[in-house]
């Protein structure tokens, strides 16, 4: 009998009329588990238990909100192992990458633990005589989170964490595709003592998620997903003058100049094309190659690609899992059917696998003759396939990575100094990699894009306090 997990609103687990029933993407024959599906009244009702605990958390003290985050990094910690094979069974990534994937989380909810007692404002003196200035920050109130089923456990942490930190209610609605993951965080932090209505966890569609953008008692909404539901969030949000964070997806160039060293240029390419099945946001889809070493990196690149193995997220031996789900296969392979009808050259890959079977699996894809008309090129795949560019020089190369309306994360890998300050200088992206692959982020420092990547403050690090909280700005005279 599959595990049922129910919804949790005002401190208990709330059953339902209807569940989802949640299947292993490595062999679909497995159930995760079957969840309760949240209803509108359901939203409502959390909403309303936020809007209720919102005045005694915002006024605990720092040291009782590092207490109980501290408590959760701990939690997690110590069940990293348990909590890495279900994220693996459930989305599909390889053991690995859930355990890197749980480890950050972890390190998050730590570095946010601290964040509680180190939250600053700014003492100025006015320009007026006699006066003084505090700026003072202060939670936003309640807070939406919406995350995808990518980084199932590490993004609902990163979001969780400073919101809770900085006096923020939560209300998490996780991808109705890694519901069991998400479900594991919010009974971490019931068991850390996280007081009842301060954070919630809603399950269920798009529709659940929209009833949570649409509702007056929701102070700010952030979103981690694509383009295209973003675009409806912030209809929705903007409009009623809810505060926005909005992090999409990205079409992220890595450039090998012509003095790169090979071996790692190659190696990175493999990791940030293919690794976690390309599922990131921050995936290098385009590689874009100076034309002198061009072909000897093709050669290397499609000889390292073949000896991927692609198996089950559980198999020690398995480099990349599955795809997410049916849709995700169907979505990517039509990409990879397309490509050569757009003027792409095959290189390499792009079939679905056969075997293991009962499983969502995909060849990683190599095509040629990259050229940003290319639909694969200008719309994110979201799987592992990768376009390479030939430029004439660093100058063509840096107008290939710029062609795009996306701008998450850019690399490059060069032996030059100089063409790495170029490079840094002139990318229109929110991240930019040197000598290191497209993928992997710090917890500490802001993260996020520009452009159609991106929309309100950065996430992480310096970014995430300009978002859980807004300032209020104290006059004070004798
Ligand atoms: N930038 C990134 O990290 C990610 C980008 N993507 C991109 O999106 C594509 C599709 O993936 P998908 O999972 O469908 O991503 P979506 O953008 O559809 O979903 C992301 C989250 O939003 C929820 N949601 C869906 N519709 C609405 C709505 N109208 N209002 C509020 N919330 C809503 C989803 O719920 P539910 O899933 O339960 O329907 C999920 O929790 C991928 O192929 C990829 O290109 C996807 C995931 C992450
Ligand atoms: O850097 C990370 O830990 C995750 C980044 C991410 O969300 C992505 O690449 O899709």
């Amino acid at each position: 009998m599959p595990q049922v997990r129910n919804n949790y609103i005002d401190g208990a687990w709330r059953s339902a009329e209807h569940f989802s029933e949640g299947r292993n993407p490595s062999d679909t024959t497995e159930v995760i588990g079957r969840f309760a599906m949240a209803t509108a009244s359901d939203v409502h009702d959390a909403v309303a238990a936020a809007r209720k605990a919102l005045g005694d958390w915002k006024e605990t003290s720092p040291q009782q909100r590092f207490d109980i985050l501290d408590r959760a990094a701990d939690a997690i910690a110590r069940r990293t192992q348990e909590l890495a094979t279900l994220l693996a069974r459930e989305e599909g990534k390889t053991l690995p990458e859930a355990v890197a994937e749980v480890t950050k989380a972890a390190h998050t909810f730590k570095y946010f633990a601290g964040e509680a007692v180190r939250l600053a404002g700014a003492s100025l003196r006015s320009v007026r005589k006699g006066v003084d200035v505090d700026v003072r920050r202060e939670a936003v109130g309640v807070v939406g989170l919406i995350t995808p089923w990518n980084f199932p456990f590490s993004i609902p942490a990163w979001k969780s964490a400073p919101a809770l930190a900085y006096g923020n209610c939560v209300i998490l609605k996780p991808s109705e595709l890694t519901n069991a993951i998400a479900w594991e965080l919010a009974s971490i932090l019931h068991e850390a003592g996280v007081p009842r209505g301060v954070f919630q966890m809603v399950m269920g569609g798009g529709d659940v998620g929209s009833a949570l953008v649409a509702d007056p008692g929701v102070d700010a909404i952030s979103f981690t997903g694509s383009g295209a539901v973003g675009g409806k969030i912030a209809a929705q949000a903007v409009v009623r003058g809810a505060k926005l964070q909005l992090e999409l997806g990205g079409k992220n160039p890595l450039v090998i100049a012509d003095d790169a060293d090979q071996d790692k240029a190659v190696d990175a390419a493999v990791r940030g094309a293919f690794y976690s099945t390309g599922q990131r946001c921050t995936a290098s889809s385009r590689i874009i190659v100076d034309a002198v070493v061009h072909d000897s990196f093709v050669e290397r690149l499609v000889e390292r690609t073949a000896k991927l193995r692609v198996g089950h997220a559980l198999d020690a031996t398995s480099d990349i899992g599955p795809l997410v789900s049916a849709a995700q296969l169907q979505r990517v392979s039509r990409y990879a059917e397309a490509a050569p009808y757009d003027g792409a050259h095959h290189a390499f890959g792009g079939r679905v696998l056969e075997a293991p079977a009962n499983g969502h699996y995909f060849e990683p894809a190599i095509f040629l003759d990259g050229d940003m008309r290319q639909s694969i090129n200008r719309e994110e795949v979201f799987g592992p396939i990768v376009s390479v560019f030939k430029a004439t020089d660093l100058d063509d190369a840096i107008r290939i990575a710029n062609a795009t309306e996306f701008g998450l994360s850019a690399g490059i890998f060069t032996g030059s100094h100089a063409k790495a300050r170029a490079f840094m200088r002139a990318s229109n992206s929110g991240m930019v990699m040197v000598n290191l692959p497209t993928v992997g982020s710090d917890y500490h420092v802001p993260f996020g894009g520009r452009g159609a990547s991106a929309y309100g403050p950065k996430e992480m690090g310096l970014g995430a306090v300009e978002f859980f909280t807004q300032t209020k700005t104290a006059y004070i005279a004798d």
